[in-house]
């Protein structure tokens, strides 16, 4: 598979969209009452029904874990070494996680796959092997990877997503296990938005305020070593990406193309969100951004992506669990477009003009 061939996306069906927002607001309610969850139910609509009769039908949703290691890791970015990201693969794949718990309380399908982590997972585990090295480079020293190296990550996503859509998956979620990653999420972002490593840094899992100005340091060096090859977003993903990453942006597209859902999670998989809708600008219209992480840096994000997310908890821990508590926001859309009455069949006064 050539890269571009998953850049060509469809828009969505925008001749749809007056008959099936005129069947929103036609609703017993008053006109935009139900807030948020109406354009959520319009933007489902648009992508999964093919006319205004027709009810959204949400599928078993489907959460894929990636993770990966990060050279950057070895520079004390995070509370945590590189070791952990393999130990959290272990744990996810023994159902001790958060995103476990969550999954299971929600009715997700969850899937893990090793991208490219320190340690080899033990073979009796229950995770996908796509790997694609032990650990990136360090990125502020030399590329994080090679280009055949993403090319590689392309297309093992890419099968592994339309293997999932062939069973009939819809609605997906993409969560990310990998120290040191929001260290590169955040150098993603200052290469495409230009703002400073200032403000696209935070804490991560929780580091000093010293580890942060490490951050920002570390960060810049990359982006003035790298600077000639960061005028694109493939050449940002690979100068300053993961292999976790690289899985995202492809699995992300790869769905956009089968026009189903997306469902972006926190600061990381924002990140590739954004290199996927750089790449592909219909991407976005797939996309249902769950919710506003604390880390710092994720709310300019959003930002500049001009999308509004649904959720704003202070979660600040990935695995997909923001995107996984936006479920029953998604079934609830669903619901209330696909069941409510409208005026006229209820023998309702219609208060909306
Ligand atoms: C035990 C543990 C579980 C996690 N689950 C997700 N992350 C999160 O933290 C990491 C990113 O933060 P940083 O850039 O500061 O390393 C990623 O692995 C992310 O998924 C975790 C981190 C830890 C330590
Ligand atoms: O927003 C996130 O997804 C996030 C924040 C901190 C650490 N890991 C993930």
């Amino acid at each position: 598979m050539t890269l571009n061939t998953l850049f060509d996306i469809p828009p969505l069906n925008t001749k749809l969209k007056s008959a099936c927002q005129a069947l929103i607001d036609n609703k017993t309610k008053p006109l935009g009452a139900l807030g948020l969850l109406e354009p959520l139910a319009l933007q489902l609509a648009l992508i999964l029904t093919r006319s205004e009769n027709h009810k959204i039908e949400l599928g078993i949703p489907q959460l894929v874990i990636f993770a990966g290691d990060h050279g950057i890791a070895a520079e004390g970015v995070s509370i945590a070494p590189s070791e952990v990201t393999g130990q959290m693969v272990a744990n996810f794949s023994n159902g001790g996680a958060a995103i476990n718990a969550l999954c299971q309380t929600l009715g997700w399908q969850l899937s893990v796959v090793d991208c490219g982590i320190l340690v080899k997972p033990e073979l009796d585990l229950n995770v996908i092997s796509q790997r694609l090295g032990t650990s990136t480079n360090a990125f502020h020293r030399k590329p994080a990877m090679e280009r055949a190296t993403l090319e590689r990550g392309f297309d093992l996503a890419n099968a592994l997503i339309n293997n999932m859509l062939e069973k009939g998956t819809n609605i997906f979620a993409f969560g990310e296990m990998g120290i040191g990653n929001t260290t590169s999420a955040s150098a993603i972002f200052s290469a495409i938005s230009l703002l400073s490593p200032k403000e696209t840094v935070g804490k991560g899992t929780g580091v000093s305020d010293e580890i942060v100005m490490k951050k920002q340091a570390l960060i810049a060096d990359a982006l003035s070593l790298h600077h000639k090859q960061l005028d694109t977003p493939i050449g940002v993903l690979q100068h300053l990406g993961g292999y976790e990453i690289v899985q995202m942006v492809a699995s992300m597209l790869t769905v956009a193309k089968a026009q189903k859902v997306i469902v972006v999670d926190g600061f990381i998989a924002t990140a590739a969100a954004l290199i996927a809708t750089q790449l592909a600008p219909n991407a976005k219209d797939y996309m249902v951004f769950a919710h506003c992480s604390g880390e710092q840096g994720h709310q300019k994000m959003l930002e500049y992506l001009e999308v509004t997310p649904l959720l704003n908890l202070g979660l600040r821990l990935g695995e997909g669990t923001g995107a996984a508590l936006a479920l029953p926001l998604l079934q609830s859309a669903a619901a209330f477009y696909n069941d409510m009455a409208s005026f006229t069949d209820a023998n309702v006064t219609e208060v909306n003009g």
